[in-house]
């Protein structure tokens, strides 16, 4: 058995996944194959010493585990196309694409392959994404090698693959939402006096304090929230007025949109 991963698709998070891969140390640059239709495009990836191509049934016959990581109406193209190089006794596929199950993979492969689903983020690239995972029909010991491969690259949690379109919006589109919070931060740290540059390096640097406290601390938002908020103190004026204004309310909207959307984004047919 090679001891290669293949990942198919390699925009924004194939990518990413690539740069974590090397940098943990999961595999050698020679052990990664990149694939994508303009390959030109993978360049700089190519001088490290990773192995990219166009050719996705070359890359596919050389690999024990293969990433699906094209945007949705992008898959059954290229299932369609990898088919004759699938060994299905002897291969893992890990689809990072939201809103197709394993079944819809086997369905369009028609094929009995083992499929994970894993739902990664893009600060995989620096060993810090929250990275959900989840199967249907996969062996425990395939679900284990990608939750490994994951661990590699940050945290990861095992779901219910029911809940795959929720993690999508919780996890990997909310990376976009918490940087557009710092971004918001940073613009109002200018608006009250501080170059924009560094407002936005002391916003980043407060959301990672915020974000470490709950975490190293296992500690609730509002125990340390009730901390920072003197009586009748700036924080509690700030906080209420951002209430007022329905900044709560708003995240959970957009998350509750991004799920829903998440879930129809693939077309069978397609
Ligand atoms: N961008 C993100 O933060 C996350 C994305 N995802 C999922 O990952 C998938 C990819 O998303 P992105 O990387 O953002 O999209 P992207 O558009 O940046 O990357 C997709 C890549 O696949 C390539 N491609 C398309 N068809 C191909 C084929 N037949 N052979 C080889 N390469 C092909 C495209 O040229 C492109 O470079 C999507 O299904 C998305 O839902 C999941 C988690 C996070
Ligand atoms: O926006 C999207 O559809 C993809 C899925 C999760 C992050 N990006």
């Amino acid at each position: 058995m090679s001891n290669r991963i293949a990942i198919l698709g390699s925009g924004n998070i194939g990518l990413s996944l690539a740069k974590g891969l090397i940098k943990a140390e999961k595999y050698k640059p020679n052990e990664v194959i990149l694939t994508r239709r303009n390959v030109a495009a993978l360049a700089d990836f190519a001088k490290t010493g990773i192995i990219t191509t166009s050719n996705n049934l070359q890359a596919v016959s050389d690999a024990d585990i293969i990433v699906l990581a094209v945007l949705p109406q992008q898959l059954n193209k290229l299932l369609n196309e990898i088919k004759p190089a699938i060994k299905p006794d002897k291969q893992l596929f890990i689809s990072v694409i939201s809103g197709v199950n394993c079944e819809d993979v086997r369905n369009q492969l028609q094929l009995d392959v083992q499929v994970v689903r894993a739902m990664p983020n893009t600060a995989i690239a620096i060993g810090h994404s929250m990275t959900c995972i989840g199967s249907d029909t996969a062996t425990a010991e395939n679900i284990e090698t990608a939750k490994n491969l994951f661990d590699t690259v940050g945290i990861t949690v095992q779901i219910n693959e029911e809940l795959m379109t929720s993690a999508t919006a919780l996890c990997a589109c909310g990376i976009a939402f918490f940087l557009r919070s710092i971004r918001a931060a940073s613009q109002g740290g200018t608006e009250i006096g501080f170059h924009a540059h560094d407002a936005l390096k002391m916003a980043a640097q407060t959301a990672k304090g915020a974000a470490d406290l709950l975490l190293q601390l296992a500690s609730h938002p509002e125990q340390e929230i009730d901390k920072v908020t003197s009586p009748k103190g700036c924080t509690i004026a700030g906080l209420n007025e951002m209430e007022h204004y329905g900044f709560s309310s708003a995240m959970i909207k957009g998350i509750k949109l991004s799920a829903e959307k998440a879930g129809v984004l693939y077309t069978k047919e397609s």
